[in-house]
């Protein structure tokens, strides 16, 4: 029954491969692996997995360059083995996406083994995703980002709020489920909206005392309960700088993983030319400070990476390109140079 079941599927896959896009045919598959175990199962025991230590990513190098490394379903299992490791460990894994040609991809987070054990033996890594973050191509980033938030999620949600029993995650990992009260409970993300702030010919950017030295980044902060985006945005800039927003408008979105799972909501925001005197919140802030046009060109040509001066200070870098803060400043840059003089 199960041979013909899969026969059939993999038939009706393939008109599906024929008749739909390449995207809506990836979606309607995800779709699937988070509703049916026993579908989930199948790609697991011919997926690849992305493999974490305690949330640490594992990267391999080539030349100077990192990358998030894949390895297949019957390698980890040798793995799994070599450790005296039960093949069904690989159901402890999370869905975190697929190829074109659906060849779905998990997670899996390895914290029982010792940790170099398992570097020696696949030749790597498990590097802090803090740290990965600034040495990975955008599609690794965002990859690791889910992954790590959903692994997180997963292992803080292992017993029911309400009911203080243990809670049991689906095969993909899209929820939890009580089985005492049916209670579902379903990964989370907290809404932080980000905000380049402009005054007409300079933008104002800030930084934490816990980045690295000479980053600046535009304002972000999280949404409290009851809020709109607007209504963050406006608060945030008054909290943080003490600046009055005149106008603002959405750009994109973008999910980061820092501190546990955010969507990142971006926006700019022009405030009055005539009243935009910084007062920098120091119990939120480090510094903040105007910068002009020059300024942020030359910094966009930078590394991304702390850079100190002949006279000791940092020169000013900002986040690296796929972070949504980057985005907002290019695209800053882009207005600047197409308004009128
Ligand atoms: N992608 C990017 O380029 C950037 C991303 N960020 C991210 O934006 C996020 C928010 O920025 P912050 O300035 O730290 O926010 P924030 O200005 O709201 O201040 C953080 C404080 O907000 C409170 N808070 C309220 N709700 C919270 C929640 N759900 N989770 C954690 N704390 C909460 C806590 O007291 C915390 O100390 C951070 O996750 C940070 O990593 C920040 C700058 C740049
Ligand atoms: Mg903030």
């Amino acid at each position: 029954m199960a041979m013909l079941y899969q026969a059939v599927y993999r038939r009706a896959s393939f008109m599906w491969c024929r008749l739909h896009s390449t995207y809506v045919r990836k979606m309607r598959y995800l779709f699937e692996l988070k509703e049916d175990d026993g579908l989930c199962r199948q790609a697991q025991n011919s997926g690849t997995f992305y493999l974490f230590h305690n949330l640490f990513p594992f990267l391999q190098k080539v030349g100077s360059k990192h990358f998030a490394s894949q390895i297949s379903a019957s390698e980890l299992k040798r793995i799994l083995k070599k450790f005296k490791q039960d093949e069904q460990k690989l159901e402890d894994s999370v869905l975190i996406g697929c190829s074109d040609e659906c060849m779905a991809y998990f997670a899996l987070d390895l914290g029982s083994l010792e940790k170099m054990d398992i570097e020696s033996e696949l030749k790597g890594s498990f590097t802090e995703l803090w740290k990965a973050f600034f040495q990975l191509d955008g599609k690794d980033a965002r990859l690791l980002s889910l992954a790590q938030a959903l692994l997180r999620w997963h292992d803080t949600h292992r017993y029911c709020s309400k009911t203080g029993q243990p809670t049991r995650k689906n095969l993909a990992g899209s929820k939890r489920v009580c089985h005492t009260n049916e209670i579902i409970y379903y990964p989370q993300m907290s809404p932080v909206v980000i905000t380049l702030v402009s005054d007409g010919s300079r933008c104002l950017l800030a930084r934490q005392a816990s980045f690295p030295q000479g980053m600046y980044s535009a304002l972000a902060g999280f949404c409290d309960v009851g809020e709109t985006l607007e209504e963050t945005v406006r608060r945030e800039v008054a909290e943080e700088v003490g600046l009055e927003v005149k106008s603002m408008w959405y750009s994109a979105s973008q999910h980061w993983p820092f501190p546990n799972s955010s969507l990142m909501i971006a926006c700019h925001a022009m405030v009055w030319p005539q009243q935009n005197e910084i007062r920098v919140n120091k119990l939120e802030l480090e510094a903040a400070t105007w910068f002009s046009l020059e300024e942020v060109v030359e910094a966009l040509r930078r590394e991304p990476r702390p850079l100190r001066q002949e006279d000791g200070r940092f020169s000013l870098w900002l986040p690296p390109k796929w972070a949504i803060a980057h985005q907002l400043i290019q695209e800053w840059v882009k207005q600047q140079s197409t308004m009128p003089a």
